[in-house]
């Protein structure tokens, strides 16, 4: 039921996306001059939640989306049901007609992501996982890929919105010491659900970032979960949601190895209170 509707859901998205994309987008921005959103973000985002809330009625879900913590609504993931929504993942891609934008649903109780859809607009590609149920894509099970030697891997990563100069040095030093482990490839595709679902269907063999949102690769980790993969945090330990890092892996011989060339750098939590971030 809550798969059915998180689908239904995403499908109403996309069509609004598609047609949003043929028509002039203004752009405005939100934390830096490169972090940017659209009124297609905002109206999408708000005909995801209002769906929701038509089905399921008001105060019995808590929703966490991109677009409302932007406007000051809290990101905090409690035990109640809770919806974890970026309408657009992949802005900077939609504002600029690169063809990689992806609409991100997960639900999540007591704190345990339950479902997750990702559906890539433009290549019309819907993946979708529940937990304990498998991944799919377009309905066709997916699978990690069975790679461990690093060697022979290609590997997902992204430079987020953060531009401060330490940071991204630090992000660039980690991308070289990993291409010349040596690995077949970096790669990014803009939208880090996209990137995850990359992961799950075996095309690349590991997805890392510092800097990203829960709502960026909630739907997205139960997803490679459910293709077989792992996820674990950017030190090796386990994964946490609100903690904006991430790896996603086919296994853990991949991760670890990535883990070691990973060099930290500090992002405030989402659940960080205000003063913190
Ligand atoms: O802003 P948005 O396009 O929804 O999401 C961004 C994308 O997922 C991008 O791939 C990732 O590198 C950033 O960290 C995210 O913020
Ligand atoms: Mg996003």
């Amino acid at each position: 039921m809550v798969g059915d509707l998180a689908e239904k859901t995403s499908v109403r998205a996309v069509l609004e996306i598609r047609k949003a994309g043929e028509s002039e987008i203004r752009v405005m921005t939100k934390s830096s001059t490169v972090d940017l959103v659209t009124k297609t973000d905002e109206r999408v985002e708000k005909i995801i939640i209002g769906s929701l809330i038509k089905e399921f009625g008001e105060g019995t879900h808590c929703f966490i989306g991109e677009e409302s913590v932007a406007k000051g609504e809290p990101c905090i993931l409690t035990d109640k049901p809770t919806w974890i929504i970026d309408p657009v993942d992949g802005t900077t891609n939609f504002v600029h007609g690169f063809p990689f934008v992806a609409v991100s649903i997960a639900f999540a109780v007591k704190k345990q992501l339950e479902f997750g859809v990702v559906y890539s607009c433009l290549e019309d590609k819907m993946y979708k996982a529940r937990r304990g149920k498998g991944a799919f894509c377009n309905d066709e099970p997916i699978q990690v890929s069975d790679v461990k030697d690093i060697n022979k891997s290609i590997i997902i990563s992204e430079h987020g919105t953060d531009r401060s100069p330490e940071k991204v040095k630090k992000i660039f030093s980690t991308m070289q010491k990993i291409l010349c482990i040596p690995v077949h490839g970096l790669r990014g595709s803009g939208t880090a659900a996209t990137n995850m679902c990359l992961v799950a269907t075996g095309a690349v063999e590991a997805f890392f970032e510092i800097g990203i949102h829960c709502w960026d690769i909630a739907a997205g980790a139960v997803i490679v979960q459910e293709a077989g993969g792992i996820l674990l945090d950017v030190d090796g330990g386990p994964f946490d949601l609100m903690s904006r890092r991430m790896v996603s892996a086919n296994n853990d011989v991949i991760a670890k190895r990535i883990i070691k060339e990973i060099e930290i750098f500090p992002a405030a939590r989402d659940d960080a209170t205000p003063e913190k971030k």
